[in-house]
Order: C-alpha cells, then sequence, then structure tokens
C-alpha cells in the first residue's frame, strides 16, 4: 500500500479514536455528577486497576501491556479531571523519582505539587490541601525508607495505591561530550549506584554530593564542564544533553511507592494490605502473631520493625500481606492478631501493583 493511502486510514482510525474518548470522557462527567450526591471520592484506584486488568485480558496487539497501561493512564487522567482536577504532593523538587512515580500512577492530567519533606507531604493531605500524596516505601538495594514508615504510625491518612519505578540514571550536561566533563554532581545513593560505570568510563572527575539529582542537574545546566547523574526526565526539564542512559550497577534498581490519601477502598480482586502492631511484652509474642498468618494461610510480602518511639527497647512492627481485610479469613486473622498485640491498626487496603 502506498504511504499516502495507510497515512489516509491512520487518519481515519485517529477521527474514531477522538469520538470514542469524547464519549468516553462524557461518561466519566456523569459519573462525577452521580459521585457528587453519593460523596464518593473521584479517584477509585480498585477501579482503575480492573479496567487495567481487563484491557491486558484482550490485548491481542503488537503494542505491549506496558504500552497499553501507559495509553489509558493518560485517557483515564484526562476523563477524571472533568469529574475534579486532583491535587497530588510528591516528593521534589521536580522530575524526582518520586515525581516520575507520580505520573506514572495518575498521568499527567493532574496538579502536582513539589513537597521538599516527607513530613509536608502527610502535612498537605491531612489538611487536604493535597487530595493525594506519592512517598517513597522501599528500595530493591537500599532497602526501607524508615522515615515513611515511621510517619505512617501517628497519621490517619491510608494507603491507598502503591506503585513500582525502575530506578534508572543518567549523565546529563551541557556538554556534547563526556571527555569535557571534569565534575559530577549527584545524590550519594546515585553515586553509589553507578559507582563502576563512573570507574569504567570516567577519568579524574571529581564527584560532588548534593541533596537530591534533580537539584544536581539544575546545578549542571549552569556551569560548564560539569554533569549530573540524574533521572532522565531532568533533561528537557533542565535542557541538558544526555550523555549516557542506564548506568547503573545493578539490574534490579527499583523503588516501591505509596499513594496516601482518605479513600477506603473495595478490593479489586487483587489486593494487598498494610497493617502495623506492637507485640505484647511476653516470651515467644512475635512468634504467636506470625504463627496466625501462617495458620490461615495469609501471604507476608514485607516484614520491617522499627523502634516504638513511646517505649524504648521495643518495637513497631509493618508488614504487608496479601489480600484485602474485608476477605473473611483476613479479616478473622487479623482480629487475633488485633487481640494478640498493642498499637494495631490496618494502614489501608490497595490493589497490588
Ligand atoms: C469514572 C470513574 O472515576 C474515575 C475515573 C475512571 C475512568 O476514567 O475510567 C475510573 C475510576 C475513577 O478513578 C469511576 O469511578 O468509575
Amino acid at each position: 500500500m502506498l504511504l499516502n493511502e495507510l497515512r489516509k486510514k491512520i487518519t481515519a482510525i485517529d477521527t474514531q479514536l477522538l469520538d470514542l474518548i469524547s464519549k468516553r470522557a462524557e461518561l466519566v462527567k456523569n459519573v462525577g455528577e452521580v459521585k457528587i450526591s453519593s460523596d464518593t471520592h473521584t479517584y477509585i484506584p480498585e477501579r482503575e486497576k480492573q479496567i487495567f486488568e481487563n484491557l491486558k485480558k484482550q490485548n491481542h496487539s503488537s503494542l505491549s501491556n506496558e504500552s497499553i497501561v501507559s495509553i489509558f493512564t493518560e485517557i483515564i487522567s484526562a476523563c477524571r479531571s472533568l469529574e475534579t482536577p486532583l491535587t497530588v504532593s510528591y516528593l521534589g523538587p521536580e522530575a524526582s523519582f518520586t515525581h516520575s512515580a507520580a505520573i506514572k500512577k495518575f498521568g499527567s492530567s493532574v496538579n502536582f505539587v513539589s513537597q521538599n519533606s516527607i513530613d509536608a507531604i502527610f502535612y498537605n493531605v491531612e489538611r487536604n490541601f493535597s487530595d493525594y500524596g506519592v512517598v517513597p516505601i522501599e528500595n530493591t538495594t537500599e532497602g526501607t525508607v524508615s522515615y515513611t514508615l515511621d510517619k505512617f504510625a501517628n497519621s490517619k491518612l491510608k494507603i491507598v495505591s502503591e506503585i513500582e519505578l525502575k530506578i534508572s540514571h543518567s549523565l546529563l550536561s551541557k556538554e556534547d561530550d563526556i571527555n569535557s566533563i571534569k565534575k559530577i554532581y549527584s545524590h550519594p545513593q546515585s553515586f553509589a549506584q553507578c559507582k563502576n560505570w563512573i570507574i569504567n568510563n570516567l577519568k579524574n572527575v571529581e564527584l560532588i554530593e548534593v541533596s537530591s539529582n534533580s537539584y544536581a542537574a539544575k546545578l549542571s545546566s549552569n556551569e560548564p564542564n560539569s554533569a549530573a547523574i540524574s533521572p532522565k526526565i531532568a533533561a528537557s526539564r533542565y535542557n541538558l544533553n544526555v550523555l549516557a542512559e542506564s548506568i547503573e550497577d545493578s539490574e534490579h534498581n527499583s523503588t516501591r511507592f505509596f499513594i496516601i490519601g482518605k479513600n477506603i477502598n473495595a478490593p479489586s480482586g487483587h489486593d494487598k494490605t498494610s497493617l502495623m502492631f506492637s507485640p505484647k511484652e511476653k516470651i515467644g509474642a512475635l512468634y504467636e502473631i506470625l504463627r496466625i498468618f501462617y495458620n490461615y494461610n495469609i501471604n507476608l510480602t514485607m516484614i520491617e520493625s522499627r523502634p516504638n518511639k513511646k517505649i524504648s527497647w521495643q518495637y513497631i512492627f509493618f508488614i504487608d500481606i496479601e489480600g484485602h481485610y474485608e476477605n473473611d479469613i483476613i479479616k478473622k486473622a487479623l482480629e487475633e492478631i488485633k487481640n494478640s498485640s498493642t498499637d494495631f491498626k490496618i494502614l489501608g487496603s490497595y490493589p497490588q501493583k
């Protein structure tokens, strides 16, 4: 077929797609009107999860499931903004990994607000200045972000969703020749994650640690012969060239983020529940609690302990399990755990990533 004919067909399909997307948008607007009278949240993560699962099952095209999900994330984002435009706080600065995670989860039709601390994110969501917040919770190489876990102990906010992001670093610079780089700015963790690449690819460069890798990109954009190790999206934000991509030493470098808010999610069919508790002070207390999970055949996906800030040498345990707390088995198990512990709290049930 001639190029012209192919393009004519593509244009015709685009017209059909536009018509269908417009019809979808009208329906979502109607859902928004129903929600006002029933006082329901705009963002329903369990419904969005079901939409994605359904599309993945039906996808027999040459497009990957990942591409389908990212296309529909944007369609849903634009439609959802017709109900109410959402405000989402993330751990900044702009172009940080948390910013990327927030865009991956909510799409771009959202008001994103950069916050300079995890505290500020919790504060803004608690006070309704933001509808949701995005906070890092654990990294495959660095482990859990204890500051985020500690915040849950004293907050009424719920975990409404989770997202995993592959952490990939790039070397960004105003220069276009890697040999002219004399200085590199980055966060200490990013330097650690790219250590071998730096040794093998750059000789006699000065490494300067800064508070974040998007700040590193900003500094480098004002300084000749310098570069930054940053997420690739910082290149367009600070008008830099991408001198090298995927320079991290480990292939498996991912960070998991929580979306925090006030939703109480219904089951999506494929959920996780996060909870915290302190075992009572007696021999075998933790063993007894873990045995409850074993007895009910409940799978644990994360366990982490943090000092209980109220009493010295006592600990709060944070646990993630598979299943939704409305599920009968989970309900029974959690009731038993509540009776065998103190400070018990369900932090949320949310669709698995
Ligand atoms: C339309 C709804 O509202 C939002 C928008 C959705 C969509 O565009 O499909 C899905 C879930 C909600 O986050 C809904 O709740 O069904």
